[in-house]
């Protein structure tokens, strides 16, 4: 299905089965959007991630962040993590997600694609530590950004494009029916954030999504 130049429609699940996404459009309006952007870009506390896949160490180019209400400990492939305490703006944009959405989060990975050679590859955020079927607030800054969900059986496709300022929101069993990912393009040259705020199972530790390759 592409749904590329249909008029988004928060009300309208992007997901033909087993799951819900709803796509928001901007919720921020330009200057916000900027100002975000920049504030992240400066005072988030930005690291190349580490991959362990087949006995190898992998250095990503994107960076990524970990912020949450509390210290949670998280293992991120292989390597045991804090979050750090939220700062203004990610709590000002926690608020404003929350309001949006009708849910509550607790934690938040950032990801920060300095421009279109870096992506993600397929997963799931289905980690045993998120709280099951919870909902993921997926927000984002910058440049333009296409993003796939592919059903895990049928390998079914539902494309979108993710707007600057935009709000995506992934609920119910989407993460365990459904993989999702962000293809690397030669088109953009320009940077972008992605917010997930997502909901830790605070009884059982911390985790966040799986540490897909590029
Ligand atoms: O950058 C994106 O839009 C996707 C990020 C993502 O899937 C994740 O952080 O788990
Ligand atoms: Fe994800």
């Amino acid at each position: 299905m592409d749904l590329f130049h249909t008029t988004p429609d928060p009300t309208l699940n992007l997901l033909p089965k087993d799951g819900k996404a709803f796509y928001y459009g901007s919720i921020l309006d330009q200057d916000q959007a900027d100002y975000y952007l920049h504030e992240l870009m400066t005072n988030i506390e930005w690291r190349h991630d580490q991959l362990k896949m087949f006995g190898r160490t992998i250095t990503t180019k994107r960076k990524v962040a970990w912020y949450g209400d509390s210290p949670f400990e998280y293992t991120y492939s292989h390597s045991s993590k804090q979050a750090l305490p939220w700062t203004r703006e990610l709590l000002e944009l926690k608020t404003l997600l929350e309001k949006t959405s009708g849910e509550c989060y607790n934690s938040c990975l950032l990801n920060l694609y300095h421009d279109g050679s870096e992506g993600m590859g397929w997963h799931s955020d289905d980690e045993k530590e998120l709280k099951k079927n919870g909902a993921i607030a997926s927000l984002s800054l910058g440049a333009d950004r296409k993003f796939i969900f592919r059903h895990k059986k049928t390998k079914e496709k539902v494309d979108l494009f993710l707007h600057d300022g935009s709000l995506l929101v992934m609920k119910g069993t989407t993460q365990t029916h459904w993989q999702h990912r962000l293809p690397p393009t030669r088109r953009v040259l320009e940077p972008r954030i992605n917010l997930t705020f997502r909901t830790i199972d605070t009884v059982q530790g911390a985790s966040p999504a799986k540490s897909p390759v590029n």
